[in-house]
């Protein structure tokens, strides 16, 4: 992760405020725009565009700039902004009618091609009017969109990631065929905005109000905020058993908390009922009471646990693991654990408690050892690759030579920092290798007076246990998945086939699941025109549907009315919530995927995965741009308090692009690779050798279709791939691939199909041929009708009908005139002209006067050489 970004001081006069600064931009924030129309192109192709909020101007210039020759660009803004060529603007509120009827007057009859809207309340000098919040402002300017916006035009709004958030995203793709939300580079990382391109305006006729009117559009939030905790304590507990994969702030900041910090005394954690949340929730937990600094001067309280404690965010599910062992047995000590089942059961738990036999503990102990020293490993491990993959990149900058790479990893040693050879650091080594042995359930040769390893004992004990035997495979099989998945993301980032192929299935993935609330509506003739228009209720009523037939899944049998687009999601979720339920938890969590159906029903709607891409959101104070470039007397003054106000951290917020299935995916791969295959075969033949070989055998009944049904099971078919690992099955479809027998004969007859392929005349060729048949045909039938109707006659005698046929037919059968061709010298007037000379019809080529009078010298010179020889 890059440096944060500062927003205040001298910090906020970044590159780009330089840059605009340079390039006469008047605000920096023109550079958002520009690598918008980068990525999206709007603005080439638009004729009219509407900028709302533009002062003090930055958009309205790049609009200008990238717009073609006399477009229409109209700039509304509470301020006035200073004059900018080919650019109308005017002072208004974009909130009012008033407005309204002022662009409706400069854009007359014409419709925008581009609405953009780029406004921050409490940013710019009018501080009474600009009330509305930042959500209501975005609506507002959609709503003026929906009014001017062409059918198929685009509307981009700055949008800042609240609870608001995914209200207005659903708003939008009800609008607008493609919704994604994007952070372009120049937006600051520590700026919550985000920018929302919706292209491909759907103009219905008539647009329900409710969509526009704030009242309804957030109106849910007050009563999801509630239900949402359900949703809020399952990412938590998504945080905690897999936290290598970070999750999106789909549902914004929480209410009254703007700081993605958070701090909670041990003892929460300790006496909650629900720990699992708050680990993966907070970002530390410090030992603050004296109850708690008691606790943390246990024995059970090691360092590894202190320095887990202090950084919640960087741990593996290992760590997470190891904390919830610890906690338990504080728990236990301080007879928490008692107490509690005491109510439920009585004084006879206590006692069992209490008679927690020794091999217990020791096997307690073995396992906590064995998940830090699994910790311990992934870290190094991680920082190794991060070592690696800063030299490669530094090596593909040319940065470094590649016999930097052992220097750089010993930077530290290079400084001076270390000694290098530190028999301690060697030590360490060689702890570590026996830790990650020992992880790896290698037999471990045990120090005297290490104490962080288990006796040779107790350590065999362990690998005698199955059950940690499988453990440890397990967690090295998670490993090699999570290093595998990284392998991909990092080749997806590198390979842009790749990203291309990864993307395509993925669209497959999701066009096979979300056939969009349309289609599901689809049932009757009267429909139609309401679905055009897209109503409020309805949509609503459909999220309803959704809902009920997703609660109803369980009752429901299976052999009801075809089933509904609802339903289908509604099993995906299930089926979802089936997967996770069936990872390798601690803790039950069936709970939590019931409490957060409603919250994924909505989430889960396909534009959200689109618009989720977007990078680390942090907390801001204030909108980034409200250090525009002074220009003139219309400098904007700094405001504050924004409404969604995030700060910070930025290390919390990662795009994690989810991936399908591995396993279905590796399935899926395999048919469509059939049917393409397939497909292939029958346009343009058999193409591999082997499949020659095959055919050939066949027709010449070398082969009968009972012994290739046999060659058929060999050791590479029918292998079960149930429970395989991604990375392997991958590597299978690649190289586990039988090796069928070619004969000559089928490569020679591929190899003529490919010679005649290749003889075959260009397409224009033949084309060209075909006309030249077709014209000569045409003449021939044209003589010879003329022909006929010359013998018809009876006013010519036989003999000169006989010579005018044979005329008209020699003229039908003849090629006609070849087109002679004029030799035009390039002398006098064409001399070094290009293109036709004048005076000059049909046919041409230049020459020459030179090559005139060369021919002539020679011609002379050979007379005279005949001459001498015959004197
Ligand atoms: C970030 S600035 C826009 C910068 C502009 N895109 C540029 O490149 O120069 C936000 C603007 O929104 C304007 N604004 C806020 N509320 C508004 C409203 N209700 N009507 C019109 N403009 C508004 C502010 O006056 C401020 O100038």
């Amino acid at each position: 992760m890059g440096k944060a970004q500062k927003k205040t001081g001298k910090g906020r006069l970044d590159k780009y405020y330089k840059l605009a600064k340079e390039q006469g931009y008047r605000a920096r924030s023109a550079f958002k725009l520009i690598q918008l129309n980068k990525k999206y192109s709007f603005l080439e192709s638009a004729r009219c565009c509407i900028d709302l909020c533009a002062a003090p101007g930055g958009w309205l210039q790049v609009a200008s700039k990238y717009m073609p020759a006399n477009s229409l660009i109209v700039g509304v803004d509470l301020v006035p902004i200073k004059p900018i060529p080919r650019v109308s603007t005017f002072a208004a509120d974009i909130t009012t009618s008033h407005c309204r009827n002022l662009l409706r007057g400069e854009l007359k009859d014409w419709k925008a091609d581009v609405v953009l809207h780029d406004g921050a309340p409490n940013v710019g000098t009018a501080w009474v009017q600009d009330a509305y919040s930042q959500s209501e402002l975005v609506l507002m300017s959609l709503k003026l969109a929906v009014e001017f916006l062409a059918k198929g035009g685009t509307f981009v709004t700055k949008v800042f990631r609240s609870v608001d958030y995914n209200n207005l995203i659903w708003v939008f793709s009800q609008l607008f065929g493609k919704v994604e939300a994007t952070k372009p580079p120049s937006s600051r990382n520590v700026s919550a905005e985000i920018f929302v391109v919706c292209r491909d305006f759907h103009a219905p006729k008539q647009v329900d109000p409710k969509f526009l009117d704030p009242k309804h559009v957030f109106k849910d939030l007050a009563v999801s905020a509630s239900t949402d905790k359900g949703s809020n304590s399952a990412n938590a507990q998504l945080n905690v058993f897999q936290p290598e994969k970070k999750r999106r702030k789909r549902d914004g900041y929480e209410d009254g908390n703007y700081t993605l910090f958070k701090s909670v005394g041990v003892s929460e954690f300790v006496r909650s009922s629900d720990p699992v949340s708050i680990l993966g929730s907070v970002n530390q937990m410090t030992f603050d009471t004296d109850e708690e600094k008691q606790w943390a001067s246990l024995d059970i309280t090691s360092a590894d646990v202190k320095v887990n404690l202090d950084d919640l965010k960087v741990l593996g599910k290992g760590d997470f693991k190891a904390l919830l062992r610890w906690r338990t047995k504080l728990r236990e000590d301080i007879g928490l654990e008692g107490k509690a089942e005491e109510d439920d059961d009585g004084n006879e738990e206590v006692v069992e408690i209490a008679n927690v036999d020794e091999e217990q503990q020791i096997q307690d102990e073995l396992e906590r050892l064995n998940a830090e020293a699994t910790a311990r490993s992934k870290r190094d491990r991680r920082k190794a690759n991060e070592v690696r993959q800063r030299t490669i990149q530094r090596m593909q900058l040319q940065m470094t030579a590649p016999m930097d790479i052992g220097l750089d990893q010993r930077d530290s040693v290079l400084a001076g920092d270390e000694d290098i050879f530190d028999l301690g650091e060697a030590e360490r080594d060689m702890r570590r290798n026996g830790a990650a042995r020992f992880a790896r359930g290698d037999a471990v040769e045990t120090d005297e007076d290490e104490d962080e390893l288990p006796s040779g004992e107790g350590s065999e004990e362990v690998l005698d246990s199955e059950d940690e035997l499988e453990k440890r495979t397990r967690a090295l099989e998670d490993d090699i998945d999570d290093l595998y998945s990284a392998y991909r993301e990092r080749l997806a980032e590198r390979d842009a086939k790749f990203k291309v192929k990864e993307a395509r299935k993925k669209d497959k993935v999701r066009e096979e699941e979300w056939h969009g609330i349309g289609a599901a509506q689809d049932s009757g003739e009267d429909d139609s025109e309401e679905e055009q228009e897209g109503g409020w209720d309805k949509v609503q009523n459909s999220k309803v549907q959704d809902e009920n037939s997703s609660s109803d899944e369980d009752s429901s049998d299976e052999d009801k009315e075809p089933p509904s687009i609802g339903h289908k999601r509604a099993r995906l979720l299930g089926d979802d919530a089936n997967r996770r339920k069936k990872a390798r938890l601690v803790t039950d969590l069936g709970a939590m995927a019931h409490n957060s159906r409603a919250t994924d029903l909505w989430f889960s709607q396909d534009v959200f995965s689109g618009a989720g891409d977007v990078a680390n959101i942090e907390d801001s104070e204030e909108d980034e741009d409200q250090g525009m470039l002074s220009i003139g007397g219309d400098s904007i003054s700094s405001g504050s308090n924004m409404p969604e106000t995030p700060t910070e951290d930025e290390d919390d917020f990662e795009v994690v692009p989810q991936e399908p299935d591995d396993a279905t995916m590796w399935d899926a791969d395999d048919k469509n690779e059939d049917e393409v295959k397939q497909a292939l075969v029958k346009s343009r033949g058999l193409l591999t050798a082997e499949a020659v070989t095959l055919a050939q055998q066949l027709v010449n009944r070398q082969k009968t279709k009972t012994e290739l049904l046999n060659d058929g099971f060999t050791r590479y078919s029918l292998n079960s791939k149930e429970d395989l690992p991604a990375w392997f099955l991958d590597d299978e479809s690649k190289y586990y691939k039988a090796n069928i027998p070619v004969t000559k004969e089928a490569i020679a007859a591929l190899r003529a199909k490919q010679r005649a392929l290749d003889a075959r005349p260009i397409k224009k060729i033949a084309e060209a041929k075909a006309r030249k048949k077709f014209k000569a045909a045409q003449k021939l039938e044209r003589a010879l009708r003329k022909a006929e109707g010359i013998t018809q006659t009876d006013e010519l005698t036989e003999r000169e009908k006989a010579k005018q046929v044979e005329k008209l037919l020699h003229k039908g059968l003849s090629k006609g005139k070849k087109k002679e061709v004029e030799l035009v010298v390039a002398k006098g007037a064409h001399k070094g002209i290009k293109g036709r000379p004048k005076g000059v019809k049909g046919r041409y080529t230049m020459v020459d006067a030179r090559m005139k009078k060369e021919v002539r010298a020679k011609k002379r010179k050979e007379k005279e050489n005949k001459k001498r020889r015959r004197v």
